[in-house]
C-alpha cells in the first residue's frame, strides 16, 4: 500500500481537496490513517450485506472510491444481486475497474457495475442495501435531503442504508475535545503538523460535516422507521437506517 505523503511538503497555495490520481494512488493508506474505525466499519458493512442483500435486488455503493465496501459486499451477496459502484472520480473508477478485472470473483459472485457519475443524478431502484461510507459529507448540503429521499424510495421493504460521516457537535466543548482527539489519532498514525494543517485547509468548504442529530432527523424525515447510530469514534460516526418491512414501495 503506497504511503500518503501528499501534504508533507510546504505548499505555496493549498487548493481544494480532490479525489484525483494522486489521492487515488494513496487512498487506502490515507483513509485508514485519517478515519479512526474505518476498518471496523468496513467489516460491519460486510456483516450487514449478509443480512440485508436479497436475491434479484440492487445494492448501491455511492462514492465507492476504490471499492473497499463493494468487494466486501460481493463476498456476501447472492449471485443474482447486482452491486452498482458509483463515483464521479475517474481516477477511482479506473483503479476499481482494474482491480475487478484482476479479481473477478468466484463462479457465484454477483455482478458489479461501475458508474462514473454524480451520485445525485443516478436512478436508484429495487435496492436492498445502500452504502454511503464517508460520501454524503462531500455532497452539497442543499442536495442531501433529496438524495436520501431517493435512497429511501429506492429501497425494498426491509432494506438498509448505511451512512458513515465525519460529524460535528453543537456543544463547543465536545466539538473541541473530539476534534483534538482526532488530531491525536492522526499524529499517532504518523502525520506531521504540516500534513494535518495543509489537509485541513484543503478540506475546508469541501467536506461539510453535520451533527449526528441532523443526520438522524433527516433519515427519519425521509421515511426510515429505524435509525440506529451504531458506531462513533471521536468525530466519526456511522448510522444504520432500515425501511419498514410493511412500507409500500
Ligand atoms: C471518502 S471517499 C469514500 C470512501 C469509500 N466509500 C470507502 O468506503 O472506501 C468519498 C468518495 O466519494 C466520491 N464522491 C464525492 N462526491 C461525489 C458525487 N457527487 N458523486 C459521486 N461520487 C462522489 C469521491 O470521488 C470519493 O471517491
Ligand atoms: O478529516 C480528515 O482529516 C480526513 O481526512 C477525513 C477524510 C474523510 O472523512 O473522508 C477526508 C478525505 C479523505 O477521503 C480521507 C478521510
Amino acid at each position: 500500500m503506497s504511503r500518503d505523503n501528499l501534504y508533507s511538503l510546504p505548499r505555496d497555495r493549498v487548493g481544494q481537496f480532490q479525489f484525483d490520481a494522486d489521492v487515488a494512488d494513496v487512498f487506502p493508506d490515507m483513509i485508514s490513517r485519517s478515519v479512526p474505525g474505518y476498518a471496523s466499519i468496513l467489516s460491519v458493512i460486510e456483516q450487514l450485506a449478509g443480512r440485508f442483500v436479497r436475491p434479484d435486488t440492487n445494492v448501491y455503493d455511492l462514492g465507492c472510491s476504490l471499492g473497499a465496501a463493494t468487494l466486501l459486499i460481493r463476498n456476501q451477496a447472492p449471485s443474482s444481486a447486482t452491486i452498482h459502484a458509483v463515483d464521479n472520480s475517474s481516477a477511482m473508477i479506473d483503479r476499481l475497474r482494474k482491480r475487478l478485472d484482476q479479481e473477478p470473483g468466484g463462479p457465484d459472485a454477483c455482478a458489479v457495475e461501475l458508474h462514473l457519475a454524480d451520485l445525485c443524478g443516478i436512478d436508484l431502484s429495487d435496492a436492498s442495501m445502500i452504502v454511503l461510507n464517508f460520501t454524503l459529507q462531500f455532497v452539497p448540503a442543499t442536495k442531501r435531503h433529496r438524495l436520501l429521499q431517493a435512497c429511501f424510495d429506492a429501497l425494498v421493504p426491509g432494506g438498509g442504508l448505511l451512512l458513515s460521516e465525519k460529524v460535528c457537535f453543537d456543544d463547543p466543548g465536545q466539538q473541541s475535545l473530539l476534534t483534538d482527539l482526532h488530531l491525536d489519532f492522526k499524529r499517532a498514525c504518523g502525520y506531521s503538523e504540516l500534513e494535518i494543517a495543509q489537509k485541513r485547509t484543503s478540506l475546508e468548504n469541501t467536506l461539510i460535516p453535520e451533527s449526528i442529530p441532523t443526520h438522524t432527523d433527516r433519515l427519519k424525515d425521509v421515511g426510515f422507521d429505524v435509525v440506529a447510530p451504531w458506531f462513533q469514534c471521536f468525530n466519526f460516526a456511522s448510522i444504520l437506517a432500515v425501511k419498514s418491512t410493511t412500507a409500500s414501495t
